[in-house]
């Protein structure tokens, strides 16, 4: 891995987080519209700092069952990310894109991009309206296929996969919707329990048990029996999450999370998504139009642009580029987002 692994949280950590009233004060009073009223005091309290232990949200009658099932996961990603070969004497990329080129009808989203993502890192992928940052998403998960160009994913070429062995990659990598693309006729428990009875490794009890663990971790605690129409976006996306979490993926992509959500939701699914990262090494892309979510999540981010990878690197090296198209691109990001 590029980075000190020891610096990094290690899941199932006992220090408990405690949240100053200090903090509890400052996030309450920051700017709170629709989805800020679904969420209680308790489940903010745990979750106000991205370093919190995940465990630290889950009930004790759960937490034996929730931090072996975390355990687990975080070794299957350590090993995972070991297991990437090596190139040239540097770490491996988890996914990489070389070269891809996709077009519909003759109109050219992606031209010769190539980029990549190391294990256990966060990559933002960023870029105006309509310059193939879903589409890319897509194609990694085989929804669509590029044109010409190569995608690797934990060391395998993925690009000519056929949709059964795509089933294969995609319990490695998970995709979180925008939408959550929950089972809306199924409740919120039955969709998160969904991946577990597939594996059949859990007895029913167990399952249980980590479904209302993963729901207190991604702070949608006792929602079990409600049906996912009843929920709001940035909850929805909170129960995708967990839903996720529950296939136990070595990689996340998450598409948008933070649009069409109030700024505290979108802290906490920042935070969120931090932790799983920290705690459970999991590797990440995130596409989003949000830059100060890029900023506080990515390692790297490329941005896309006129259908070319236009820049591929950290955000602060983003940040001090005199590029004129990155220049406006920020300037426009500052004018719709001033500082608060
Ligand atoms: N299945 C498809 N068939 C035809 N065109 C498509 C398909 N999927 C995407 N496109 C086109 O590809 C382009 C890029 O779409 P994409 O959804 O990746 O944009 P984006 O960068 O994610 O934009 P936004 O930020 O608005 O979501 C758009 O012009 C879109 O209409």
């Amino acid at each position: 891995m590029a980075r000190d692994r020891s610096e990094n949280q290690q899941y199932g950590s006992t220090r408990q987080h405690e949240a100053s009233e200090h903090e509890k004060r400052d996030l309450f009073g920051k700017d709170d519209s629709e989805g800020a009223a679904h969420v209680s005091d308790d489940r903010l309290e745990a979750r106000s700092e991205a370093e919190a232990p995940l465990i630290s949200d889950v009930s004790a009658d759960v937490a034996p069952v929730v931090e072996e099932f975390m355990g687990q996961a975080a070794q299957q990603n350590e090993a995972a990310a070991e297991a990437v070969p090596e190139t040239r004497n540097k770490p491996g990329s988890y996914i990489s894109f070389e070269h891809v080129s996709k077009s519909f009808d003759g109109f050219v989203v992606l031209e010769d991009v190539s980029f990549c993502v190391l294990p256990g890192e966060t990559l933002c992928i960023l870029g105006r309206s309509g310059v193939g940052k879903s589409v890319s998403l897509h194609m990694l998960m085989g929804f669509l296929k590029p044109d010409s160009g190569t995608i690797r994913v934990a060391g395998d070429d993925i690009t000519s996969y056929d949709e059964r062995k795509m089933q294969i990659v995609r319990r490695k990598l998970t995709m979180v919707f925008q939408n959550g693309a929950l089972f809306d006729s199924i409740t919120v428990g039955e969709n998160v329990a969904f991946p577990l009875r597939e594996r059949g490794e859990l007895t029913e009890e167990q399952i249980l048990q980590v479904v209302k663990g993963l729901l207190e971790m991604v702070g949608v605690a006792g929602m079990e029996d409600i049906l996912p129409s009843d929920l709001s976006t940035g909850m929805k996306r909170s129960v995708a999450i967990a839903r996720a979490l529950a296939a136990q993926p070595e990689a996340i992509l998450y598409d948008e999370p933070t649009t069409m959500v109030d700024p505290l939701m979108a802290h906490l699914l920042g935070d969120l998504i931090e932790r799983l990262k920290q705690q459970l090494h999991l590797t990440s892309i995130v596409v989003t139009h949000d830059m100060r979510f890029a900023k506080k999540l990515a390692d790297r981010v490329v941005f896309l642009h006129a259908g070319k990878a236009h820049f591929f690197g950290t955000m602060e090296e983003m940040e001090k580029s005199d590029d004129p198209i990155l220049r406006e691109f920020l300037q426009l990001d500052e004018l719709v987002m001033p500082n608060s």
